[in-house]
């Protein structure tokens, strides 16, 4: 198999405050293919997008600083990378799609202008061409009437006009990767499943990885192949979308998937509260919450990646999860409840549905 698009191992990315070192990121692995769509889930503060950011060094240090690990796009380690080619690797091969798109907006250009920068930048096109190119991405964008709306400044759209037209920018030099966070948290359901069918669609087309952040396990089981479960600032699970809504693993993956509706009794909330991020606890960093949590969990490090499977394999692409029950000499029915078709779940587990989980 070729290499992965982007690798990313064992990835830290903490922040020095007065109240401590802030371990956002604090031992994350992950690959997205291309042509894949790998979702990254997980409660708010887990380091979701501070990974994302990761990605291209778009964290400002200070107070951020990648303390550790490794980020390699298409062969290539991006520490390693001039200010330069970063700058080119951004909104070039690996386009960005954050939140709130005010914030990826000048809102002193026209739209049409900023696309036909994103283009320029990166390829030796001329203005006519370039502007086409703009009409035709804010078209496939579903802007209606591109030709016209080109010229227009980005305050004369509505948000989710907006988010589209960040969108059209992100995909104007044809990037390998887009990274995602929550694109469409802001924007009525309608226009966020457009946003991810044209998301899709080029992906189909160009063959586009795609990194996406989101709260919506809703959106994960539409869209995505692969899912990383965050918590904390490290995963617990990872897996094929098929497998984790099949067969989840972790209690804390259970926990959220019983949120969805048909799944465990949807009203459910998890006990406790997010661990401090100062000052996470030893062990597992899901125990204080967890109601399988045995002594084992609560000492020394996060325990390994484990495979969930008979037979899965132990690599980056396999069904795995950090659970001491699914390790050597574990019990993983501790977990799946007796019976092993989880009928347990959800009495002890108590997830915050609202909310984060929209
Ligand atoms: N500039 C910063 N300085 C200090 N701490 C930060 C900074 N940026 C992020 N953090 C902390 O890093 C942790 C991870 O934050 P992050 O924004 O990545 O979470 P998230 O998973 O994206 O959450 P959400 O779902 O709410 O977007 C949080 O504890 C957050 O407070
Ligand atoms: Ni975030």
């Amino acid at each position: 198999m070729s290499d992965p698009l982007l690798s990313v191992r064992d990835l830290k990315t903490h922040f020095r405050t007065d109240e401590g070192t802030v371990r956002a990121v604090d031992g994350v692995s992950f690959d997205v293919n291309r042509g894949e769509t790998v979702c990254v889930v997980g409660e708010s503060g887990s380091g979701k997008t501070v990974a994302a950011e990761s990605i291209t060094r778009l964290v400002s240090e200070p107070p951020g600083e990648i303390v550790g690990g490794e980020v390699r796009f298409d062969g290539r380690d991006v520490s390693e990378m001039s200010d330069r080619e970063l700058r080119s690797l951004r909104g070039g091969r690996v386009g960005h799609v954050f939140q709130n798109p005010q914030s990826a907006l000048n809102p002193v250009y026209t739209v049409g202008w900023q696309i036909r920068e994103a283009i320029q930048l990166h390829e030796d096109v001329s203005d006519a061409a370039a502007r086409e190119r703009a009409v035709d991405l804010l078209d496939r964008v579903g802007i209606p009437d591109a030709a016209r709306r080109v010229d227009d400044y980005p305050h004369e759209f509505s948000g989710g006009m907006k988010q589209r037209v960040v969108v059209a920018m992100a995909l104007a030099p044809n990037p390998d990767l887009i990274v995602a966070d929550e694109p469409t948290t802001a924007l009525d359901v309608t226009i966020q499943a457009q946003i991810l069918r044209l998301l899709d669609r080029v992906q189909e087309e160009f063959g586009t990885g795609i990194l996406l952040i989101t709260h919506d396990l809703g959106v994960v089981a539409e869209v995505a192949d692969r899912v990383v479960v965050v918590y904390a600032g490290k995963v617990m699970e990872a897996g094929d979308v098929f497998e984790m809504f099949d067969d989840p693993a972790h209690p804390y993956t259970r926990a959220l998937l019983d949120c969805l509706p048909g799944r465990g009794d949807g009203a459910t909330t998890i006990g406790g509260s997010s661990p401090s991020p100062t000052d996470p606890p030893a062990g597992c960093r899901f125990h204080p919450r967890c109601p399988h949590a045995v002594a084992e969990c609560r000492a020394g490090d996060q325990p390994p990646m484990n495979p969930v499977g008979e037979g899965e394999s132990e690599g980056e692409g396999g069904h795995r999860v950090s659970c001491v029950h699914f390790g050597p000499g574990g019990d993983p029915s501790v977990v799946r409840g007796s019976n092993g078709d989880g009928e347990t779940r959800g009495d002890a587990n108590d997830v915050n549905c609202g909310g984060e989980t929209r």
